[in-house]
């Protein structure tokens, strides 16, 4: 071992949503001086706007820390961030790997949480030193004994001597940074042996390219360096590698055991794919790390510009997005009823989420999106199969044999008072009940099997409501399985909406074709005449609905009297039109397309 690697310690942070990860973070910052409470302007690994609203963690960041310990030997901490939503796990697996140990942060008034255990599993996964702390021991009710029991109870690793702490009031954050040096092994890996650097991120940055962070595991990299990406199979020059200090900081060479960044002339994060493993063109290692793994989207939409004249813009934000995002997909379609947009793909419904938001906000464009989707496999009956992510691609009833979705494996932390709330809740979803266990007496981990089109409308929205926000989730994808699938289509006036059709299971098709058919009632205006709202599966009306015809026009309701309250009006109806569809001659809201998304009852 060189004496750098036996003082660096490389790790990270696993911590359900709230419990004080980004508090820590920026803790051990000041308390190491990297930064002074100034110089931050918030807290510095969550540095996207929407991250910083939500209080999420999206985009994994590093950053080193100087650290002279009590034995007098400066250490170099490299921090590594990690994503905290399910939708990111192979995110977090990567930088996991980049690491020797991990801390795991558990809010002493809470408790464990679902989410946390699933990434202490992938911590276990890559062999990493646990490490938890407990945290918020300022607050009345932290009750850090039993926090400490469940910690062993639930995860059988050792609590008792847990740091307590408040990153909040600055309480014992030098036990952390102690438990650090004494616990987390220092890394190990030849600095002479061919290259071999994992790739834990990356980010465009519009002056330089792409900067990608890197665990160096094995040999060096330097400047001037030929390099291979092993599996994207493209090779560069390095141009600069450096390490995480206040800002990008370059060094002469990174060895075996360091944390950095390259910058290398790439034009694109595609290239820079997370998990794949960097060697020397010239002295090549013999095998690529383990791991790497091409994520797949999940979850697909249709999502349009609420103005048509917006299609360029729309494409050059997603294209913008893309540069810094290689999972997400996007590519151009046409709907009857939305005209020109994209079909873009997603890791999950968060992940759809935020670049949803991020296309209103950053690049102000009001979009329409359709209904979520998953991607379904289907075998046709000349025995052909094909993957589908759009409803309207799916071929003629007869022409298919049989169809498969996507089954997940889920997780569900409860406290046991609405176990029955929950599991009444899976069982609508078409769940299969795994196991049950009881962590302590109050408190329930259930395990069910669920088909991810059921989870991705508004599961997390019933399971919060339903359990009045106590319960959390976490799943996996299982596998693809055999299903009576049908596409539930709706029609205005006898014409097919074709951004309103979805995929469901024979069972539910009925049932959701109702609740549909009565929110569009409740959606649309009444027009000059009557409209049928009807949910079909092939040329089998299922549903319908009817909105009557309007009898008086806006201007009634003005007593013939105030001119300005009626120009007032006129205005609001003209304003009113400007975010209508045009359906065939029936004028749709865009918010209908969204409010059929929302079923649960
Ligand atoms: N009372 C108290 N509050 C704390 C402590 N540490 C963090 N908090 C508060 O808990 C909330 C969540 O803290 P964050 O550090 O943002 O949590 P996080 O785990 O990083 O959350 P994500 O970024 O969403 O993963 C904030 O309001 C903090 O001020 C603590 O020691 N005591």
């Amino acid at each position: 071992m060189s004496d750098k690697q036996s003082r660096t310690r490389n790790f990270s942070i696993i911590a359900h949503i709230d419990h004080g990860k980004s508090t820590l973070a920026d803790r051990l910052i000041e308390d190491t001086g990297l930064m002074s409470k100034r110089d931050m302007s918030a807290q510095f690994l969550d540095n996207m706007d929407i991250e910083r609203e939500r209080g999420i963690t999206i985009k994994l960041q590093a950053v080193r820390l100087l650290y002279t310990a009590k034995d007098g030997i400066e250490y170099i901490l490299n921090l590594i961030d990690t994503p905290g939503h399910v939708d990111f796990t192979y995110e977090v697996s990567r930088s996991l790997a980049a690491c020797e140990g991990a801390l795991l942060i558990v809010d002493g008034s809470q408790g464990i949480e679902a989410q946390t255990i699933a990434n202490v599993y992938l911590a276990l996964d890559n062999d990493l030193e646990v490490i938890p702390i407990i945290n918020k021991i300022d607050l009345l009710s932290a009750d850090p004994q039993r926090v400490k029991d469940e910690i062993e109870h639930v995860i059988g690793i050792e609590a008792q001597n847990a740091p307590l702490i408040s990153a909040k009031a600055g309480i014992n954050i030098n036990e952390v940074l102690e438990t650090i040096v004494a616990r987390v092994p220092a890394p190990t890996g030849d600095v002479n042996g061919p290259l071999q650097a994992l790739i834990f991120d990356s980010y465009y940055d519009q002056y330089r390219g792409v900067i990608a962070s890197i665990r160096i595991v094995q040999g060096r990299i330097r400047k001037g360096m030929k390099i291979d990406m092993m599996a994207v199979g493209k090779s560069f020059d390095v141009d600069e590698v450096g390490v995480f200090a206040n800002g990008l900081l370059p060094v002469e060479e990174l060895t075996a055991g360091d944390v950095g960044y390259i910058n290398a002339g790439i034009k694109n994060v595609k290239d820079t794919r997370v998990g794949d493993t960097i060697t020397e063109t010239l002295n090549p290692a013999p095998e690529a790390l383990p791991g790497y793994k091409k994520v797949t989207s999940m979850v697909f939409c249709g999502i349009y510009p609420a103005d048509g004249s917006r299609f360029e813009d729309l494409k050059d934000a997603l294209s913008k997005l893309q540069l810094n995002d290689a999972s997400l997909l996007y590519e151009a379609e046409t709907s009857m009823a939305l005209g020109f947009g994209f079909r873009c793909g997603f890791l999950g419904l968060l992940h759809m989420e935020i670049i949803q938001e991020r296309i209103e906000r950053e690049f102000n464009i009001d979009l329409v999106t359709t209904a979520p989707s998953v991607i379904y496999k289907v075998i046709k009956t000349d025995g052909t199969e094909f993957w589908v992510d759009n409803p309207s691609n799916l071929p003629d009833p007869v022409e298919v044999k049989s169809m498969e979705e996507p089954i997940v494996d889920a997780s569900i932390m409860v406290p046991s008072e609405y176990l029955g709330a929950v599991m009444e809740l899976c069982q609508e979803r078409r769940g299969t009940y795994l196991t049950m266990d009881y962590v302590e007496e109050s408190r329930v981990i259930l395990k069910y099997e669920l088909p991810l089109n059921e989870i991705i409308y508004d599961f997390f929205d019933a399971l919060k409501s339903r359990t009045r926000g106590y319960a959390s989730f976490d799943y996996d994808i299982k596998e693809y399985r055999t299903s009576n699938l049908v596409k539930l289509d709706i029609l205005l006036n006898g014409e097919l909406v074709d951004a309103l059709s979805f995929i469901v299971h024979r069972d539910k098709a009925e049932g959701r074709g109702r609740l549909i058919a009565k929110k569009l009632k409740q959606e649309i205006p009444r027009q000059m005449f009557e409209i049928p709202v009807q949910a079909a599966i092939g040329n089998k009306v299922i549903a319908r609905e009817t909105i009557k015809a309007m009898r008086k026009d806006v201007l009634a309701k003005c007593y013939g009297g105030d001119i300005s309250r009626k120009h007032k009006l006129l205005e609001k109806q003209k304003a009113g039109k400007k975010r209508m569809r045009q359906v065939g001659n029936v004028e749709v809201p865009q918010e209908a397309f969204m409010a059929v998304l929302k079923l649960d009852s």
